[in-house]
């Protein structure tokens, strides 16, 4: 973002559970070292774009992960603990309140850490479309799950994740977006295939390096 340019409105919460629990899904394919760096560097990627998104003013990383804080918080994010310690649901809700804590009438949007794809153009068509509405939400590449979802100033985000979140959020009243050329925003990975798929769009340096120095115990693509 150029420096005389006005920030947008929105706030971004972003989860990010301790990298030593993170990304099990790719336990077949990268051992348990390489999937702690793979992990930081989804969540690096995704915070640098998610800062030069014009729509966005500032992200507000959830975690307790001692080694992600420093190097999130060394790229721009606002680094909040984990405070209720309950789970995803309950960490997204803690970091909303937080941004209003201290802009009661932010517009916020939650995001997940692993979209290392992360285009910030996309994601700030995803965000305009969301400002349409009381909540809406994206799904994910899979149509399955949910990689963001949105809350106009002065409404709860009620943030409903976990496995098939997408037809948990629609059943909750929030609209789907449904837009073309966003797949960087809906490109979560938390196997081998996703990665293989987000590599195809192209990742972020810091993922991009991993993939070069990390050595994968099983298949990553076809
Ligand atoms: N702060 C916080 N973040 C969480 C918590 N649980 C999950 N997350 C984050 O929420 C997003 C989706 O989480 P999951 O799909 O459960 O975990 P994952 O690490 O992406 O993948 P798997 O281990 O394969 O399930 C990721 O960004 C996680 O780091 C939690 O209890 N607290
Ligand atoms: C937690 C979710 O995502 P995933 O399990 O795909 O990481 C979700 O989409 O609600």
């Amino acid at each position: 973002m150029d420096t005389d340019e006005e920030p947008g409105p929105w706030s971004l919460v972003v989860p990010l559970k301790p990298l030593a629990l993170a990304k099990s899904r790719l336990a077949g394919v990268f051992g348990a070292t390489e999937r702690r760096r793979l992990a930081l560097a989804f969540a690096q990627d995704t915070v640098v774009a998610a800062l030069a998104c014009r729509e966005v003013r500032d992200v507000v990383v959830v975690t307790d992960d001692r080694v992600a804080a420093p190097a999130l918080a060394a790229l721009g994010a606002r680094i909040v603990p984990d405070r209720p310690a309950a789970g995803l649901n309950a960490a997204l809700a803690y970091g909303a309140e937080v941004v209003r804590a201290g802009r009661s009438r932010a517009p916020v949007a939650t995001l997940n850490a692993d979209l290392p794809a992360l285009r910030p153009a996309e994601l700030a068509r995803v965000l305009e479309a969301a400002g349409g509405f009381p909540r809406a939400f994206l799904a994910d590449a899979a149509d399955i799950g949910t990689t963001l979802l949105a809350a106009a100033p002065g409404i709860e985000l009620r943030p409903a994740f976990g496995g098939a979140s997408r037809l948990r959020h629609l059943s909750s009243g929030a609209v789907e977006i449904r837009l073309p050329g966003v797949a960087s925003v809906r490109r979560d990975v938390d196997t081998g295939e996703d990665l293989r798929a987000a590599l195809e769009l192209g990742v972020g340096p810091r993922t991009a390096e991993r993939c070069r120095a990390g050595r994968p115990t099983g298949r990553v693509a076809g």
